[in-house]
């Protein structure tokens, strides 16, 4: 008679699983029960400009784990931190989604997203087809470099305050306070609703 096979804390093939681990399955677990909401900013200076906007929010819908549920009015915005006239003007729009993914996981969809519309990264701030930037994810507070939440410019941004306040009137961005207030506190110049343009949410 053969031996029954029972994995159990004898079993030499069973190794323990590390408890870090167990920790990070368990958060995964979580995560997927709880969809977190994240705010993204989507900016574009280069090449079809609205083209590339409503790409990326297709792009972002077809991501296992991301469900887009609001996209804000375009924006045609002057380049920020570069010298006036040195840059052509963006389109910017805000996307808020609820998302099973961890933070780093939304961030590397984000970074592919914006390879699939051949970014480039050369200069700080320097011109792009397509920039993707978490504004902010659930109420995370963090100061990681790699990932830094709520974005660490995001509160000195008419360009993504505005259209932000035009989706969600009532935002709250963590640690910096409400969306309106910070509005009032940015200079608007150069920032300007394009109300012959329209992003669709994806069906
Ligand atoms: N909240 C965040 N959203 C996106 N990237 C972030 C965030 N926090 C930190 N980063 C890091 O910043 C790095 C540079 O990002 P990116 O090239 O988009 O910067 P940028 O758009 O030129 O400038 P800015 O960060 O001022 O918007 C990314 O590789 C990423 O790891
Ligand atoms: N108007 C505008 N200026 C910028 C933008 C942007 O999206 N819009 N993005 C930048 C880097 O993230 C730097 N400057």
């Amino acid at each position: 008679m053969t031996a029954p096979f029972l994995k159990g804390p004898s079993d030499p093939t069973v190794q323990p699983v590390p408890a870090s681990v167990v920790e990070k399955v368990d958060a995964a677990d979580t995560t997927l029960h709880n969809p977190k909401r994240a705010v993204l900013s989507l900016g574009s200076n280069l090449g079809n400009r609205l083209e590339t906007l409503q790409g990326a929010i297709d792009a972002l819908e077809d991501t296992p784990g991301v469900r887009i549920k609001g996209v804000s009015p375009v924006y045609e915005t002057e380049p920020w931190g570069v010298e006036p006239g040195s840059q052509p003007t963006y389109f910017n729009a805000i996307v808020v989604l609820k998302t099973t993914l961890p933070p780093s996981s939304l961030l590397e969809r984000a970074h592919a997203v914006e390879e699939a519309f051949h970014r480039v990264r050369d200069e700080r701030w320097g011109a792009r087809t397509l920039d993707v930037d978490i504004v902010a994810y659930a109420e995370l507070v963090s100061d990681d470099p790699h990932l830094t939440l709520p974005h660490p410019r995001a509160h000195e941004r008419a360009f993504v305050l505005a259209p932000w306040h035009d989706l969600e009137p009532e935002a709250q961005l963590p640690g910096r306070g409400a969306v309106a207030d910070l509005l009032g506190t940015v200079p608007q110049d150069g920032v300007a609703p394009r109300e012959d343009l329209e992003l669709r949410l994806p069906e």
